[in-house]
């Protein structure tokens, strides 16, 4: 009975701003141990959704229940609680530079008492071997690494609280192709490892075929296409083949002044 329960299940979900409606009746499931990818044109509302998962946007209509439990309809300290639950790698790493990388990878452990420094420091550690880097690492501030490396102590921080929920914005923009890569096995590997369920956005195919099981397309606010992520190139969807393939021409039109 649980099993059948997705991990995250969305629906008729609305968000405006203003008189600029940006969801328009989202309806999504995310099996447990799913890893999603949402693609979309820029502006799209992908960061919108994401952002209404996590608590951080409050939208006007419509439900987000993770497993099970409305998250709309929960209290304030319940909603944080279950953002705490969500490891979050962001578009450009979002470092602290102020702080050394073992304090960036433990911050969210540090703030809700869950280690004290010193084990902090050890914990840190070892999260940094899994992704790939030298605990020494941990010594360095993020203005002494490179974006790669960036991105492996994002990815870092957000698996080190060992998350049911992971989510990725742009996890490989910003990289080469092949730093992009590594950063996607990785990513594949921590998911694995930690039996997470994912959600990640991206203007990646390369990535998004990488890293997804499932995929989905974004478009005027709604959902218009759904479907295994290895079939994102040939998806028989006119939108989301001229997306795929960045053609110029095809039934989706470039609203320039926006
Ligand atoms: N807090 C806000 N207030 C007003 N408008 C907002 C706010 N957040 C997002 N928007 C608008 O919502 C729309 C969708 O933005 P969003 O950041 O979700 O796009 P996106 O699909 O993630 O784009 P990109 O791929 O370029 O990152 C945009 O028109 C944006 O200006």
């Amino acid at each position: 009975m649980t099993s059948a329960l997705p991990k995250i299940r969305i629906r008729d979900l609305h968000k405006s701003f203003g008189s600029k409606k940006v969801l328009d009746g989202i309806n999504l499931d995310v099996p447990q141990g799913t890893s999603f990818v949402i693609i979309g044109g820029s502006g799209s509302g992908k960061s919108v959704l994401l952002r209404c998962i996590l608590g951080l946007i409050i939208p006007d209509s419509g439900s987000i229940e993770i497993d099970g439990e409305n998250i709309l309809t929960a209290t304030d300290k319940r909603r944080e609680a279950l953002r705490g639950e969500i490891g979050m790698l962001f578009q450009n790493a979002a470092l602290f530079d102020s702080l050394p990388v073992w304090e960036n990878v433990t911050f969210g452990l540090l703030a809700r008492k869950r280690l004290k420094r010193p084990e902090a420091r050890d914990h840190a550690g070892t999260i940094l071997a899994q992704v790939g880097l030298d605990p020494s690492v941990g010594d360095l501030y993020p203005s002494e690494l490179s974006g790669g490396m960036q991105k492996r102590v994002g990815l870092a921080r957000a698996i080190a609280a060992t998350p049911d929920i992971l989510f990725f914005d742009e996890p490989t923009t910003g990289l080469d192709p092949i730093m992009g890569a590594v950063i996607d096995g990785l990513i594949v590997d921590c998911v694995k490892k930690l039996g997470s369920t994912a959600i990640a956005i991206t203007h990646d195919m390369a990535s998004a075929q990488r890293i997804g099981d499932e995929a989905a397309m974004l478009y005027k606010g709604q959902l218009i296409w759904q479907g295994p992520a290895s079939s994102l190139m040939n998806s028989g969807n006119a939108m989301v083949d001229q997306f795929t393939h960045g053609r110029r021409e095809g039934p989706i039109t470039m609203e320039l002044r926006k």
